[in-house]
């Protein structure tokens, strides 16, 4: 959080900072338990934190996803909560472009083949090639704020045919990068590149498993930056180890950070990033301060910018 957005908030609130709460979770509770509201990311509110902080009227999640909320449970005890969704669009469908491209050209693979003095006089082997982006075709699976910010891209940019499954249709994307709506199945045997980005919900969790990579073509490439539970984690690895897809990008891991010996970070043909989809200086300022116009209006009883309900 800059000086600049505490700043924006001590205009009109007394705000005590912790860089990393984590750090020290007792001295936050303290504070936590005589606020109003807070700001932040990451900190899961069940009934027993809440049950310990009788005067806080909102949270603000410095994030698009709210999976560490629930719902429901705030509603009830008339807690307001806000979230940071379309500021970060850019930043991550940027981000899943470079996952798509790292892995079908096998960026981080041979980065490491040329820095570790793999690259002889002999050249490269035929076996080092990658596998074309442009002109194939992208399955997204969450056609929302980013889903279609990644369209974007994919359609003018790569020239690629966008196949897309919702629960609901998106006209804007059908019309405006020729986006197909299809069935989960359709989508999952037709995609060159799967790119799941839907919220983690109890509807979604673990949705892409066995079946799913079973479903998907031998030589498709599989992309996750929403969130690592709502993927069967253990069915990615199998499905890599045993040639049922050709590879993955990940931002995102069912525990995070991932354990050491995740055996997805073995493997090659797997590009790994520490969940910085929307970590970029400029993006994550924004965020900060739509989060802070938030809460300063939810503590001072003017009208929230970005309500989650
Ligand atoms: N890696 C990172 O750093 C980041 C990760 N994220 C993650 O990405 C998620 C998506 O963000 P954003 O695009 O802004 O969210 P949106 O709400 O704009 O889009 C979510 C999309 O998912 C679809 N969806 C929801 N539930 C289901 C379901 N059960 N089956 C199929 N589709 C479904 C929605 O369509 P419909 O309702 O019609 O089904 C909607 O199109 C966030 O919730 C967050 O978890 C976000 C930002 C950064
Ligand atoms: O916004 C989110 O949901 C993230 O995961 C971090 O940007």
């Amino acid at each position: 959080m800059s000086e600049q957005v505490l700043d924006f908030i001590r205009e009109s609130c007394d705000v005590q900072y912790f860089p990393d709460y984590k750090k020290e979770f007792p001295v936050f509770l303290e504070a936590l338990k005589e606020a109003e509201g807070v700001l932040g990311s990451g900190l899961k509110f069940d009934a027993a934190l809440l049950d310990q902080v009788p005067k806080l009227k909102i949270i603000c999640n410095t994030s698009v996803g709210y999976d560490n909320l629930d719902i429901p449970l705030l509603k009830e005890r008339g807690i307001m909560a806000t979230n940071t969704p379309d500021v970060l669009n850019d930043t991550v469908a940027d981000t899943i472009v470079a996952l798509m491209l790292s892995a079908a050209r096998r960026i981080t693979e041979l980065d490491q083949f040329v820095k570790t003095g793999g690259w002889s006089e002999h050249g490269f082997s035929q076996q080092q090639f990658g596998v074309d982006v442009h002109h194939k075709t992208l399955g997204i699976i969450g056609m929302g704020g980013i889903g279609s910010t990644l369209a974007k891209r994919a359609y003018f940019g790569f020239d690629m045919n966008i196949i897309y499954h919702n629960r609901s249709r998106n006209e804007e994307a059908e019309t405006t990068y020729n986006a197909t709506y299809c069935t989960m199945d359709e989508l999952l045997e037709q995609s060159d590149f799967v790119c799941v980005m839907t919220p983690l919900t109890p509807q979604t969790e673990k949705m892409i498993g066995k079946r799913a990579f079973e479903k998907m073509k031998k030589t498709a490439i599989f992309v996750n930056a929403a969130r690592g539970k709502v993927v069967d984690e253990a069915a990615l690895i199998e499905a890599l180890q045993s040639n049922e897809i050709l590879a993955a990008g990940l931002d995102v891991f069912e525990q995070e950070p991932t354990d050491r010996n995740n055996p997805l970070l073995q493997m090659p043909n797997v590009v790994t990033l520490p969940h910085i989809g929307s970590a970029t200086a400029e993006t994550r300022t924004k965020m900060a301060q739509l989060g802070a116009e938030n809460v300063v209006a939810g503590v001072t009883g003017g009208k929230l910018v970005t309500s989650i309900y």
